[in-house]
């Protein structure tokens, strides 16, 4: 099931770092939109894959920098991109017109590396629209008292789904998935899902499942706006994210966790740490304080893999599948999760998803 993208109507098209992985990739899926497309699609990237780790990485070397020249250099990997399917338009025929977060602009608060959306303004892009003109927009970005910001990791999703608000268009990220899993594809094979709630989505997206952006769908949950996901390369299948009301479901999502184990009470002044009891003492980081303490303590890298349970779920038989893979989980109303280590993350996930899959 599918509702395609109507060639003939007006539209938002993100296309994330998956599908931006090689020129190749950016030529075929431009030569797509330049002869499929009638009508000017608005077109927003993301930086080509792994550019952004990249970008990250050499900031980090140089200095340990201010968030507005981070942001700064930050938002180029969606410049390059940007201009380069751009010039592939061109290739193909269509005129197209690349512009940054700043020159639609838009506007954002100043929260550097983090920033939300306070406005997009319409002109710019109309204008091109009217003539004729693919705009393609770059991503990941915006402008805050003429100083350019970032939305946080994944922001391109963010920056679509704001576009297609403001100019009332449908808004489709194409990924290199053709839509949600219950379990994402690389892990294991799960059933893809046609239909899934905000709710539901966006508690998939804060627990690891990073595959659209949880302030995206936080945004399109607000203003009441479906988010299609699919795969250019498999136009017949997609999932539709909206307020609808899906079947119940369990959906697994796999988080990186950073984890310190304790022998004795000494427990080190960490801040957003989480500190769980569960036969042995232990303190869940975040990546940065991973990185800012990696050198005082042992920190195991784990995964934390997260079951979404729409309805509670037969305890007995988590519990038992917890224990015997970890001393590390927990159970609440509508999630529940254990900790592995990296080895055992995907027969642990084939296990859960055996016995709670619906
Ligand atoms: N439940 C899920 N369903 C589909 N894909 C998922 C899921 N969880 C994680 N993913 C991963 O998300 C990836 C796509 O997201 P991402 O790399 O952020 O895309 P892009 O950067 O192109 O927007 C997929 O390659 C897939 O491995
Ligand atoms: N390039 C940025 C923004 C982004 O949205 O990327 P992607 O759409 O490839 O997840 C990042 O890596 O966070």
């Amino acid at each position: 099931m599918c509702n395609i993208i109507n060639p003939m109507s007006n539209v938002v098209i993100k296309f994330g770092g998956s599908v931006l992985s090689n020129l190749d990739n950016i030529g075929i899926v431009a030569k797509k939109i330049a002869t499929e497309f009638k009508k000017p699609p608005i077109i927003v990237v993301s930086a080509m894959s792994g550019v952004t780790n990249k970008i990250e990485s050499v900031i980090d070397s140089v200095y340990n920098s201010r968030d507005l020249q981070k942001d700064f250099v930050f938002s180029t990997g969606e410049m390059f991109s940007a201009g380069i399917f751009s010039m592939f338009l061109e290739k193909f025929g269509r005129k197209s017109e690349p512009l940054c977060g700043w020159q639609v602009p838009i506007e954002t608060n100043s929260s550097h590396g983090n920033a939300d959306i306070k406005a997009v303004h319409k002109e710019r892009i109309s204008s091109l629209l009217e003539r004729d003109i693919i705009p393609v927009v770059a991503g990941f970005q915006g402008i805050c008292d003429g100083r350019i910001t970032t939305l946080g990791r994944g922001g391109t999703d963010l920056s679509a789904v704001s576009l297609a608000v403001e100019f009332g268009f449908e808004c489709c990220l194409y990924k290199d998935v053709s839509g949600i899993f219950e379990v994402d594809p690389s892990i294991i094979k799960s059933k893809k899902l046609d239909f899934i709630s905000y709710e539901s989505m966006h508690n998939a997206s804060l627990r690891g499942s990073n595959v659209v952006s949880h302030k995206a769908v936080k945004y399109a949950s607000e203003k009441n706006i479906k988010v299609i996901v699919k795969s250019i390369f498999d136009e017949s299948e997609c999932t539709v994210i909206s307020k609808k009301e899906g079947d119940s479901k369990n959906l697994i999502a796999l988080q990186k966790a950073f984890c310190i184990k304790l022998t004795g009470l000494d427990i080190p002044e960490i801040e957003n740490s989480i500190i769980s009891f569960n036969k042995k003492w232990c303190i869940f980081l975040s990546e940065s304080d991973y990185l800012k303490n990696k050198n005082n303590f042992m920190i195991e890298k784990m995964y934390k893999v997260n079951l979404m349970h729409e309805k509670p779920i037969n305890i007995g038989i988590f519990i038992r599948i917890a224990k015997k893979y970890s001393e590390m989980y927990g159970n609440m109303d509508t999630y529940s999760w254990i900790c592995v280590s990296k080895d055992k993350r995907k027969e642990l996930t084939r296990e859960l998803y055996e016995c709670f899959a619906v």
